[in-house]
């Protein structure tokens, strides 16, 4: 089963954000993602909301509820009590854990499990009583695994970053590629969903589907939205469908 696209949309929030202009607009973009055939959103409300806005988290659940009512919502971020009280408005069917702090320039590594345990713990338990399914953002290391699975996570993301920056060394690549796989096998041990994101493109997107078969989801944002400025966001959309291994 090929792996679902979630399409995140905070560079084109950025890029809204230069003008106090409507345009491009995040939602209008999410609709062409999402005719396009991408399974889902994934947007990630920073506290400084340098792009994605609070105000469009709203947007985007009624333009899914609206017009697209299989899809679904993935909401990113560091659990402080503002982030969670975003949640029950904006109703996402996946929220995704990130151990960021709030001046970071990105994402950048994944939970220490283990040391974090006893703040992740009562959040997932929290967010699951909610009715949402939890991803933790996690760097892929077999040996925290386990740990993440004591969370109660449903799923972790795996932080691509580094196998996205080894585009020009293959070596790395095929390194990178090798912690992916054997953390894929530690989760699938501990019957933890995979998703993976971060630095992701239609180049390097193959040989990650193929080290990480059970791969569930990607979100991909950066890559993909540089390519929709020269290929358009529908096209876009439906070669990053299938660079993730779907017939389009
Ligand atoms: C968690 C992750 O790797 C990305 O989804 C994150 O949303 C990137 O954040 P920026 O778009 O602010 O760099
Ligand atoms: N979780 C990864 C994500 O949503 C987008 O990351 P990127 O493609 O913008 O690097």
């Amino acid at each position: 089963m090929p792996a679902k696209l979630s399409v995140n949309l905070n560079a084109v929030a950025m890029l809204r954000n230069r003008r106090d202009l409507p345009w491009p607009s995040v939602v209008d973009m999410g609709r062409i993602a999402l005719q396009a055939g991408a399974h889902g959103l994934t947007v990630h409300p920073r506290p400084d909301q340098r792009h994605i806005r609070f105000s469009d988290l709203a947007d985007l659940r009624a333009l899914i509820d609206a017009e697209f009512p299989g899809a679904e919502f993935n909401i990113e971020g560091y659990p402080s009590e503002d982030f969670l009280a975003l949640l029950p408005e904006a109703r996402p069917e996946q929220v995704t854990l990130v151990p960021d702090d709030p001046d970071q320039p990105t994402s950048d590594h994944g939970w220490d499990f283990a040391g974090q345990a006893d703040l992740l713990r009562p959040v997932v338990a929290r967010l699951k009583a909610d009715g949402r399914r939890v991803s933790l953002f996690a760097d892929p290391e077999a040996g925290q695994i386990a740990a993440a699975a004591a969370t109660g996570t449903d799923r972790v993301e795996f932080y691509t970053g580094p196998y996205g920056g080894t585009h020009s060394d293959p070596d790395a690549a095929g390194q990178e590629l090798e912690r992916l796989r054997s953390a894929g096998a530690a989760a699938l041990q501990e019957g933890l969903g995979v998703n993976a994101g971060h630095d992701l493109t239609v180049a390097n997107l193959p040989p990650l589907a193929a080290a990480l078969p059970q791969l569930a989801e990607v979100s991909i944002g950066h890559g993909l939205t540089a390519d929709a400025l020269e290929h358009g966001m529908a096209e876009t959309v439906r070669r990053f469908r299938r660079a993730c291994g779907e017939t389009v």
